[in-house]
């Protein structure tokens, strides 16, 4: 049976999947033969997990990871691996990638043209745009005719109001480009997508999305359209992430410039590897092992970064006008309870209380029955929307 493989690059992890086609997928129907994940990537610490269709761990390494893994060594493993793999007939490999830029608002099929143009989007995803691209051109070479479907992050925001895609600067700037494009929309698609069956007849006029795993935003959905999101013109505005600082003052980095002579190198260095999370506690990017640890650093970073969510969610309730249902989504927001907690509790002034116990258990809903806002744990699942988008594109389903 042939086989569609999906890769998705996260600035943490790289994660996977092979999904057999029979010809007549739906979104709800794909089912992957196996799926991994590597996460732990550049600088955390590594690990590899990996499932077949039946959710049973599977091996893909006989030795152990070594106690610090680079995104391309990771790709490498799987290429090896993929390529020992008996009978894998390979349709097509669908790619996340971050940044489509002004002109891809649709997935694309990649020829070297195209993947030249969106490598030069690098300097505005550095953590994610080459490690994205990385693996077309070593497919392309192991499998000639095999085609390459490019999935953006961008593409769900593309359709929001001028007004929220537009800085205040100079017109001319915001006729090249220098816009807000927003990210994570192949999760924001897929959580809209499945949010009818998940919420059954809850209001869904007004929702809330908070994707929040390495890279972190929120994203305003009003009737099932992105009107609002809190990441830009790259992937660093908006809440502080892992290693990623959120909205600064310009000023700050202007100082930082003329004052301290910083070069753009070293900011770019500092501002999305050594900020956010890992910055602020001085001790890791990595939520789960800021919970586990009981230094005050640690936890005020997890305070400064519920804080500046509960203040971006003001920010989209505006923007919505209302809130009818807040849903958590990715590493943090379906597994870190606490940092789910700290959040609510921030929103009760929005008429969101929380059910202490479901929260506690990862339940799918969290909220109290009473609570006049809803607050949902969804999975987000993008290998399953590029495997989607990668099928239609080669007209397999
Ligand atoms: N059980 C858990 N408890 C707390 N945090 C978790 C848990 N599992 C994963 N995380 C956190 O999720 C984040 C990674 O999210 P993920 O969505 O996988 O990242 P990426 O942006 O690389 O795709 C890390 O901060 C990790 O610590
Ligand atoms: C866009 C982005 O930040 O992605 P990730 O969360 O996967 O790093
Ligand atoms: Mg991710």
């Amino acid at each position: 049976m042939r086989n569609i493989l999906t890769l998705n690059s996260g600035s943490s992890s790289l994660k996977f999947a092979l999904y057999p086609l029979t010809g007549a997928e739906s979104l709800d129907t794909l089912t992957p033969r196996y799926r991994g994940m590597f996460s732990g990537l550049n600088g955390g610490t590594p690990r590899l997990k990996l499932q077949n269709s039946e959710g049973r761990p599977v091996a893909m390494e006989k030795d152990e990871l070594p106690t610090r893994l680079e995104l391309p060594d990771a790709m490498g493993r799987l290429l090896s691996w993929l390529d020992e793999l008996p009978d894998l007939s390979l349709a097509a490999v669908g790619h996340r990638v971050v940044h489509g830029g002004r002109d891809y608002h649709q997935p694309v099929a990649l020829t070297p043209e195209i993947t030249a143009e969106l490598g030069e989007l690098e300097s505005l995803a550095p953590l994610h745009q080459p490690f994205c691209l990385a693996p077309v051109t070593p497919l392309a070479e192991r499998h000639p005719d095999l085609p390459q479907v490019a999935c953006f992050d961008t593409a769900f925001h593309a359709n929001q109001p001028e007004v929220a895609r537009q800085f205040a600067l100079p017109r001319e700037l915001t006729q090249r480009g220098l816009i807000r494009y927003g990210f994570h929309g192949l999760s924001y698609d897929y959580i809209n997508r499945v949010l009818p069956q998940q919420l059954g007849d809850a209001r869904r006029e007004r929702v809330i999305v908070a994707h929040l795993g390495n890279g972190a935003s929120l994203c305003a959905i009003r009737n099932g359209t992105s009107v609002a999101s809190t990441m830009g013109f790259t992937a660093i505005e908006g809440m502080p992430m892992g290693t990623r600082c959120g909205s600064l003052d310009p000023g700050l980095v202007l100082h930082l410039i003329q004052q301290e002579g910083m070069s753009a190198e070293a900011l770019t260095e500092m501002l999305y590897k050594r900020s956010g999370l890992l910055g602020v506690s001085g001790i890791s990017g990595d939520m789960r092992e800021l919970l586990e640890s009981a230094a005050p650093e640690a936890r005020e970073a997890v305070e400064l970064y519920a804080y500046r969510a509960i203040c971006e969610i003001g920010s989209l309730t505006a923007a919505l006008g209302g809130l009818d249902q807040l849903v958590f989504t990715a590493g943090i927001g379906e597994h870190a309870a606490p940092v789910r907690e700290a959040i609510c509790r921030g929103c009760e002034w929005l008429g969101l209380e929380l059910d202490v116990d479901a929260n506690d258990r990862d339940a799918e809903r969290i909220s109290a029955a009473d609570s006049r806002v809803g607050a949902w744990v969804i999975p987000t699942d993008e290998e399953r929307m590029i495997a989607w988008y990668t099928a239609q594109m080669v007209g397999l389903a």
